[in-house]
């Protein structure tokens, strides 16, 4: 069973190379985790009290201010962070799409890319092979895929790491925004895969500034801020009470009525 459940974690970050004392003055800052200045060296408490339980079908939208925790909390529920305090047991396989360059060497092809990011995300081998076509295709690279990724540019980059992520299965999915790197008709043709993917995978939890794909994307919302869980609910509720406004309200009807939500 595809499960995550966490209950009363903390995830503590000390900084052994702060001065204290001009800190002091820092923790009014409105942006960012909490700075405790009581201990020996300054700790910022990324993610505190945190308890969520999730299970198969469920889509998250994580949103909050820069350094409320989305991406602490994402990293969390990958396991590539522990808890400082309290648990956290995750039960399935998980695909993370932090950082869309992760898992690829720029020394080797495009194709060989595609392989090596492939088994980075849980996929077998002789799985790659078969979708090596497709994902090709998706990329509109051409010749490109048998240079070196190094020669690529940014936005080639994206088109290819997309390409791949886009064709796996995952149990969980744990996306964080940072895919708007590609032209927009690009964008919108990735869109598409990316519906596909979600439906695909038993768990979503995605972190993003984009009220758009995340109506498009997800059903309910977690709000963090300062570290904490401030609101978890229906997406339009949470989003509604974050930006103190119905987020519905400003799209296109075009928009509107891809959302089905006229
Ligand atoms: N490796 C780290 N070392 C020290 N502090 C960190 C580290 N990673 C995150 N933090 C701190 O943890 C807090 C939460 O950061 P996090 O990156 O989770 O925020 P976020 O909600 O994803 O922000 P954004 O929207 O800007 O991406 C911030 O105060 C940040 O300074």
């Amino acid at each position: 069973m595809v499960s995550i459940d966490v209950r009363n974690a903390c995830v503590d970050f000390p900084i052994f190379d702060a001065k204290t004392r001009s800190l002091k003055k820092a923790v009014l800052g409105k942006v960012g985790g909490k700075i405790g200045t009581e201990a020996r060296v300054p700790i910022i408490e990324a993610l505190q009290d945190i308890s969520l339980s999730l299970r198969d079908g469920d889509r998250v939208a994580l949103i909050g201010h820069n350094g409320a925790g989305k991406s602490t909390l994402l990293r969390l529920l990958s396991g590539i962070y522990e808890p400082t305090r309290g648990t956290s047991e995750i039960h399935g396989k998980i695909a993370p799409v932090f950082d869309l360059a992760v898992g690829m060497d720029p020394e080797i092809s495009g194709l060989e890319n595609i392989l090596i990011r492939g088994l980075f995300l849980g996929m077998t081998r002789k799985q790659m092979q078969d979708r090596v076509e497709d994902i090709s295709q998706f990329t509109e690279l051409g010749d490109y895929l048998h240079l070196p990724l190094r020669t690529y540019s940014t936005g080639m980059r994206v088109r290819l790491a997309l390409g791949v992520v886009t064709s796996i299965d995952p149990e969980i999915l744990l996306l964080d925004e940072g895919i708007g790197a590609v032209d927009a008709a690009f964008m919108a043709k990735a869109r598409d895969r990316l519906v596909d993917l979600v439906r695909r995978s038993g768990m979503l939890v995605f972190a993003s500034h984009s009220d758009e794909l995340l109506f498009e994307l997800c059903n309910t919302a977690i709000w963090m801020d300062e570290g904490r869980i401030k609101m978890h609910g229906d997406l339009r509720e949470v989003l509604t009470a974050y930006k103190g406004r119905d987020p519905l309200e400003g799209m296109s009807p075009e928009t509107l009525e891809r959302l089905g939500e006229k």
